[in-house]
């Protein structure tokens, strides 16, 4: 798909792409733009001219411009699937069709002048933990004597509920988390010494359900509106002394970095494949399966590709975590946040943590400049990127999420 705006051949964000996020330039306003090669457009603008009223316009006939006016894509979101689809149907039109370039190159600014802010109002955060590697090598590394799977992973999407207020865009800085943790076996409050990643991707929600009832598979695409990049910083250490018998806690919830441009559901309907084969067959509730994602992602440490995660086989698709996480009648919000899981397949090169990279820190890395890892030290940068195939031959980015480890506070 060819446009009037240049992108760059290498760009993550060609003209079939279109994420949306949060921007503003010289301390201005947040408004909504969306990333298109080196540039944003910005929605608020665009909407000022009028060009966007016929796909804003709502069952009740109103056209509501100032929902891209706004410090998140919250109204946006909430409006709901018809709206969403207007809305790219048309940018997809204006982006490709030089006619509107005199009224939009002014809604036009490069992408190194803007900042980006947390794209969405995260309303509730919940983890999945469906990788059946990952949940495997996690099981042998904390539970040693026993079976790396409870009997419940092959029957369920297992989470756990995060802490939404926690969860910050790409590029914050991330203080090393404190805490109790076991030295030489015994409880010692103090830094982090095992602090960890995981590489995920998150699912935006923007069609909220009732509470009382539940999601059916079949309505994830109408209820979920993209999906981002998800840095879930783990302290190890801290975990593993206060996970039993009630889940992770302080050792995830300190930080949670998530990239800056939502990718649209609809912006990856070309890398949608056949999800991987469950057995036991699921339960009534998780069926449909629907489909997986055919997502590519690279963990960087300090610039050093450490290794590619492959995310196409995620165990539990994003429509049966969705479906599971209201089964019970739990409502879902507009900005709600739910997380694959650690993307991980075949160690060392699939790991998405250094937990199972480093095999329980046993086994260290070496980055190109010939330092050796196993957890993350003081000014360590970790960048996670991710793309996937586009229409045509093109390719979808989610560009990045990344993060530096500023030293515990005293
Ligand atoms: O098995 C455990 O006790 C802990 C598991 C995790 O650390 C996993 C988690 O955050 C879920 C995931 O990202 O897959
Ligand atoms: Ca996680
Ligand atoms: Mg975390």
């Amino acid at each position: 798909m060819t446009s009037w705006i240049e992108i760059p051949a290498a760009s993550p964000f060609p003209a079939n792409n279109l994420p949306y996020g949060i921007v503003s330039k010289d301390g201005g306003r947040r408004h909504v733009a969306v990333a298109i090669g080196d540039q944003v457009l910005s929605l608020a603008a665009t909407a000022n001219t009028g060009l966007l009223d016929d796909a804003l316009r709502d069952e009740f006939g109103v056209v509501d411009r100032a929902i891209f006016d706004a410090p998140s894509l919250n109204p946006f979101l909430v409006k709901g699937f018809d709206v969403w689809h207007a809305v790219r149907v048309r940018l997809l039109e204006l982006v490709a069709d030089g006619s509107y370039e005199p009224a939009l190159r002014s809604a036009l600014v490069a992408r190194s002048d803007v900042t980006v802010h947390l794209p969405v109002e995260v309303a509730d955060y919940v983890d999945f933990y469906s990788f059946e590697e990952h949940a495997g090598n996690v099981g042998r590394l904390f539970r040693p004597n026993q079976p790396p799977l409870l009997p419940n992973w092959h029957r369920l999407p297992v989470g756990y509920h995060g802490r939404a207020g926690t969860i910050v865009v790409s590029g914050t800085d991330i203080v090393r988390p404190s805490g109790q943790r076991l030295v030489d076996g015994e409880p010692e409050y103090g830094p982090s010494l095992r602090l960890d990643i995981e590489a995920e991707v998150g699912f935006v929600v923007g069609t909220p359900s009732p509470q009382g009832s539940s999601v059916s598979t079949v309505d994830f695409e109408r209820t979920v509106f993209g999906a981002v990049l998800v840095n879930d910083w783990s302290a190890r250490d801290i975990q593993a002394f206060e996970y039993v018998p009630l889940g992770p806690f302080l050792g995830k919830s300190f930080a949670t970095s998530i990239s800056p441009w939502v990718v649209p559901l609809e912006a990856l309907a070309a890398a949608r494949v056949p999800a991987p084969a469950q057995d036991p067959v699921p339960a009534d509730y998780l069926l449909p399966a629907g489909n997986a994602y055919d997502l590519s992602l690279a963990v960087d440490w300090n610039g050093s590709t450490v290794s590619r995660p492959p995310f196409a086989g995620m165990y539990w698709t994003a429509a049966q975590q969705l479906a599971h996480l209201t089964v019970n009648g739990a409502s879902v919000r507009t900005g709600d946040l739910y997380a694959s899981g650690t993307v991980s397949g075949p160690r060392p090169g699939g790991s998405g943590c250094f937990l199972e990279l480093t095999w329980g820190g046993a086994e260290p890395v070496t980055l190109d400049d010939g330092s050796e890892r196993v957890f993350l030290a003081d000014g360590d940068t970790i960048t996670i990127t991710g793309t996937a195939p586009g229409a045509d031959g093109t390719t979808i980015g989610f560009g990045e999420v990344t993060g530096t480890i500023l030293p515990a506070r005293g």
